[in-house]
């Protein structure tokens, strides 16, 4: 495993075959997948009281099991040879975490705008049936990020601003993006997030390259960056 250091990111390259990385995610997405009806389930339950008790303690024995072999941290970012990317933790898209919906971003061919669907359930919720509006920044945060980098740098958020116009009921909801304008290291991004009834919020954002991750387009010295959202 060869590690990366682009200023204070790491990232790591693996020589990981893209066939077996995409069957690891298969399994793992699987796992995450039950551990997110979990989630709705705990959030939703009724059953009395020694239920959840007995439920309970059969799960810290599931989760002990889990843990008989982990890695020692977070998942971060790898990457193999083929370029296939995978961040498996990662809060909005990361296939093996229930706290992420997970998001499913297609990014047009030109890189300049970005589209996703997913539907929020109970584990969204801000106010009463609603999504959390931190919620909706965090999901257009992560499509505005990667929309800014377009898979060909690193960017990081500077400022995002957020305009709440109605609050957007829990369900089907989608995330339109686009690369507006970019001036020197500055990217500055729109997004917004709504549903079949139109725009809940509104998000304009400007997204740094940091002056330590400046690349060398010759060296592709952090060549290993690629579409993690489709990986
Ligand atoms: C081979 C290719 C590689 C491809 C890679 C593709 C990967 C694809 C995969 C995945 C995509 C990413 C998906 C993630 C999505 C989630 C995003 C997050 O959650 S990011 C975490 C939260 N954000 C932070 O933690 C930042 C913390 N802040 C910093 O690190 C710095 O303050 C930073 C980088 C924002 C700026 O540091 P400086 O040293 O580079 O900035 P200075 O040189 O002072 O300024 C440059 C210009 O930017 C403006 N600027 C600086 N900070 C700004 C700010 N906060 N807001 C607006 N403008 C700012 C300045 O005024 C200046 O503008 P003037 O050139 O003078 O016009």
């Amino acid at each position: 495993m060869a590690e990366q250091t682009v200023g204070q990111v790491h990232f790591s390259e693996v020589d990981i075959p893209t066939a077996e990385v995409d069957h690891r995610e298969a399994v793992t997405g699987g796992l995450a997948a039950s551990v997110r009806e979990l989630v709705d389930a705990t959030i939703r339950t009724t059953v009395d009281d020694d239920e959840i008790a007995a439920v309970r303690a059969e799960l810290d024995l599931l989760t002990a099991r889990l843990r008989t072999a982990q890695i020692p941290g977070p998942a971060g970012v790898r990457y193999n040879r083929e370029g296939r990317s995978w961040g498996w933790g990662n809060a909005v898209i990361g296939q093996r975490n229930a706290i992420a919906p997970p998001l499913v971003i297609v990014h047009a061919d030109d890189a300049e705008t970005a589209h996703a669907e997913v539907t929020l359930g109970a584990a969204y919720e801000g106010p009463p049936g609603m999504v959390h509006g931190g919620v909706s920044a965090l999901l257009m945060d992560q499509v505005m990020g990667e929309t800014a980098s377009q898979f060909k740098r690193l960017t990081m958020t500077g400022t995002l601003t957020l305009r709440y116009l109605r609050p957007l009921p829990l369900g089907p909801i989608s995330i339109d993006c686009r690369v507006a304008n970019e001036v020197g290291r500055k990217v500055f991004v729109e997004a917004s997030i709504g549903n079949a009834d139109g725009i809940a919020v509104e998000a304009t954002g400007v997204f740094i390259i940091p002056s330590w991750a400046v690349m060398d387009e010759e060296t592709g010295e952090t060549e290993g960056w690629r579409r993690s959202a489709e990986g």
